[in-house]
């Protein structure tokens, strides 16, 4: 167990930690990382006046906060620079790449098999971390020390900072959420109830749980903050993106309409592309996400989708969960 007191900053050496990705979370994740006074944060995107191989000049940590559509295009730039296999390589974004189906952790670590791999994910809504709002999140990686150096890094007098061992699990239960959250937007927008939206959430973590499984993760970490956690955050708030694109077809808007008026990125729209596909090829059944799916291509109403779940077969809360 690490004691992360702020008293004990006095005996942490100073490190270097470079942010790749200017969006909002990449600033309030900067944010964060300055309350460690032993840190010196550099926050670089691709519009930036300095070259990348300046901004990670000499640093241990490189977190990327770029979009998943991002992560590509950053992975190139980084394998152009000479980064030591020291490294550790934090990523907190939370989407499944539309071609491989892999989670960024994993593409990371196809480019940089040497580097210590980092997932940062939980229950954090950037515009509450920017108010100075309390928040918990999770650092997961197969290298504890890794880890836990992160976790010495963030954590702070606003930022609980838990470590895990399954980065898979960690970084999916920030991307299938998303999925949820546009379902809970429609919940709330079409008003359907606190009994209805109870139902949704619940039912969502078991979907969740059977993808994430399949795809490598532990099913216990979807019970934590960066499952349960996150789904729950996400899912009540009007600040999520995600959620409001819910809320906003609900409302009637079309699709583009909710995407311009939001003008920022909604991951979800993409991962439940790939989660559909993946549940397809497997059989595993996914009947909200696959709803989601059919409301965001226009195939139904968000009345239809709300009657397609109600109307599925009769069938054991338990029969199928892989718990
Ligand atoms: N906002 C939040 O509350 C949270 C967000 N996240 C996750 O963090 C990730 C980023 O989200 P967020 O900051 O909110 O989104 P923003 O839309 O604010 O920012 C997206 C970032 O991705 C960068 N980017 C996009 N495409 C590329 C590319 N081809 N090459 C380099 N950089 C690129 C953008 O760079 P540029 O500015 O140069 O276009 C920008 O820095 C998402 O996966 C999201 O799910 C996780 C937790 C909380
Ligand atoms: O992941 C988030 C909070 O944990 C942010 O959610 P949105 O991307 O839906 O805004």
């Amino acid at each position: 167990m690490i004691n992360t007191a702020r008293g004990d900053r006095v005996d942490m050496a100073p490190v270097t930690i470079a942010i790749i990705g200017a969006g909002v979370w990449g600033a309030a994740l900067a944010r964060l990382a300055r309350q460690n006074p032993q840190a010196i944060v550099r926050l670089w995107s691709r519009r930036s006046p300095e070259s990348l191989a300046e901004a990670i000049g000499g640093a241990n940590f490189v977190l990327s906060a770029v979009s998943m559509k991002g992560v590509s295009d950053s992975i190139t730039r980084l394998a152009a620079t000479e980064m030591p296999p020291s490294t550790v390589l934090i990523t907190a974004t939370k989407g499944l790449d539309a071609q491989s189906h892999q989670t960024p952790s994993q593409m990371w670590h196809s480019a940089f098999p040497q580097n210590p791999i980092v997932v940062l994910s939980g229950p954090n809504l950037s515009q509450e971390i920017e108010h100075g709002l309390p928040a918990a999140t999770v650092v997961a990686s197969y290298d504890q020390g890794a880890a836990e150096a992160a976790q010495r890094l963030f954590a702070s007098n606003v930022l609980r900072v838990y470590a895990n061992l399954d980065p898979i699990g960690t970084e999916l239960g920030g991307t299938l959420k998303n999925v949820m959250a546009i379902a809970a937007g429609v919940c709330d927008g079409l008003q359907l109830g606190t009994n209805a939206k109870a139902a949704l959430l619940t039912r969502a973590l078991p979907e969740m749980i059977r993808i994430g499984t399949h795809l490598g993760a532990q099913a216990e970490t979807f019970f934590g903050l960066a499952g349960l956690g996150d789904l729950l955050a996400t899912c009540n708030s009007a600040l999520s993106r995600n959620y409001q694109v819910g809320y906003g077809l609900a409302q009637g808007k079309p699709l583009d309409r909710v995407l311009a008026e939001i003008h920022s990125t909604v991951e979800g729209i993409n991962t439940v592309e790939v989660l559909v596909a993946i549940a397809r090829e497997q059989q595993i059944p996914v009947p909200i996400a696959r709803q989601v799916h059919r409301l965001l291509h226009g195939q139904i109403t968000p009345q239809q989708a709300v009657r397609a779940l109600i109307d599925r077969d009769l069938k054991q809360e338990f029969e199928d969960e892989l718990l």
